[in-house]
């Protein structure tokens, strides 16, 4: 009998939901989330009954019994740096996503929604390659402020997915190749690849790299310390001004590049300036990828929902086409990735990890 894994995958204007047998999809679905619907939530954690709601929606009239699935397993959070893997959910783990303990971001649902859903199933449940893993080279990691040591915090298992199975495709090793990648999503997070780790990537959550659908990216810190201080806002208020009340969302309102697009299409100069700014934003920061290999980038790789647009694969292009050829492979492997990481454990082919406080 084949294993029935579920996977769930929150990001910060998605749900998605996968069901596999072994690692082959049975059935998908992708929930998009609007600026209007996630604004109603004051922090990350009210939104569990909502995104809870959806994935049963899911299940209804797909004839999934619970009892079936050999393990459910979600997209990683915010937990302490750690490298890649599949980590079995403990209570630990739960705690500290629970608390936020370190940051609010929508990946923090998926170990909870899947240990939920795990436990009334009766099987375990694992998250594969979080947002945090960390293979920051040591000379990446420091800023011109002593107090302040730059975090890793990505799609890293969207970008991980996307590299090998890319590697694969062209019969070369991962580890062998010099690589860019730029996921483009709600975040948008540029990495640079290298014998098979993530040496620099910017922090695709607190205020670093190119402005996206919902984050602001890098700003000039002074000027964001006197909004801070002129309207008297606390952590909470300001991280949120950052990830789900930046970018595409503060210029204009939605977190939908097909409506920026449809805007611009019909004449709305706005909307054509400011997604023109966001995709030269997402080109700085892939020239600036180049330099820990000192330019010898075998290819650049676009991923993530937003590489969909051919508008704007194909103004990246021009932008800097000039580095490496540039290939695109849109979308994302991480229903998939969560699937073969939960089943690798459940064959024996690899241990769990454990996570500890
Ligand atoms: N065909 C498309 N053309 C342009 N943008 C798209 C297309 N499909 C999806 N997107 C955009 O991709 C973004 C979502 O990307 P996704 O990787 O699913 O994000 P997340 O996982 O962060 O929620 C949204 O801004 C959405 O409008
Ligand atoms: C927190 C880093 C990953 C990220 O930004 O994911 P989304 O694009 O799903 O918000």
């Amino acid at each position: 009998m084949p294993y029935k894994i579920l996977t769930i995958n929150p990001g910060s204007t998605s749900t998605k939901i996968g069901l596999y047998e072994d690692t082959t999809e049975i059935l998908s679905q992708n929930i998009n989330h609007s600026a209007e619907d996630i604004a109603k939530f004051a922090v990350i954690g009210d939104q569990l009954e909502y995104r809870l709601e959806k994935i049963h929606a899911f299940f209804t009239g797909q004839n999934i019994n619970a009892s079936d699935l050999a393990a459910v397993v979600g997209r990683g959070g915010l937990l302490k740096p750690m490298p890649s893997g599949t980590y079995e959910i403990n209570e630990v783990m739960l705690d500290d996503l629970k608390n936020n303990r370190y940051g609010a971001h929508a990946s923090n649902l998926g170990a909870i929604l899947a240990d939920g859903i795990a436990r009334q199933s009766g099987c375990p449940g694992y998250i594969v390659d979080p947002v945090v893993v960390d293979e920051l080279a040591p000379v990446a990691r420091i800023t011109g402020r002593p107090e302040i040591t730059r975090r890793s915090i990505f799609h890293a298992l969207n970008q991980k997915a996307v590299v090998k199975r890319f590697a694969k495709s062209i019969n070369r090793d991962y580890d062998s190749l010099n690589l860019i990648v730029a996921h483009l999503g709600g975040g948008i997070s540029v990495g640079c690849h290298t014998f098979g780790e993530v040496v620099e990537v910017n922090n695709a959550l607190d205020g670093e790299g190119p402005f996206s659908p919902e984050r602001a990216g890098t700003v000039p810190a002074a000027q964001f310390a006197e909004i801070l201080i002129t309207e008297k806002l606390d952590y909470p208020a300001a991280a949120k001004l950052l990830a789900g009340k930046g970018g595409l969302v503060a210029h204009l309102g939605t977190n939908d590049v097909r409506e920026v697009e449809r805007r611009a299409a019909a004449g709305d100069n706005q909307a054509e300036l400011v997604y023109q700014a966001m995709i030269y934003t997402i080109a700085k920061s892939i020239a600036a990828a180049a330099v820990p290999v000192c330019g010898k980038v075998d290819y650049i790789i676009l991923t993530g929902g937003i590489a969909y647009s051919q508008q704007l694969t194909a103004k990246l292009k021009e932008y800097i086409g000039f580095i490496a050829p540039v290939i695109v492979l849109p979308g994302e492997n991480e229903l998939q990735a969560l699937a073969e990481g939960a089943y690798r454990v459940l064959t024996g082919e690899e241990a769990a990890k454990v996570y500890n406080s």
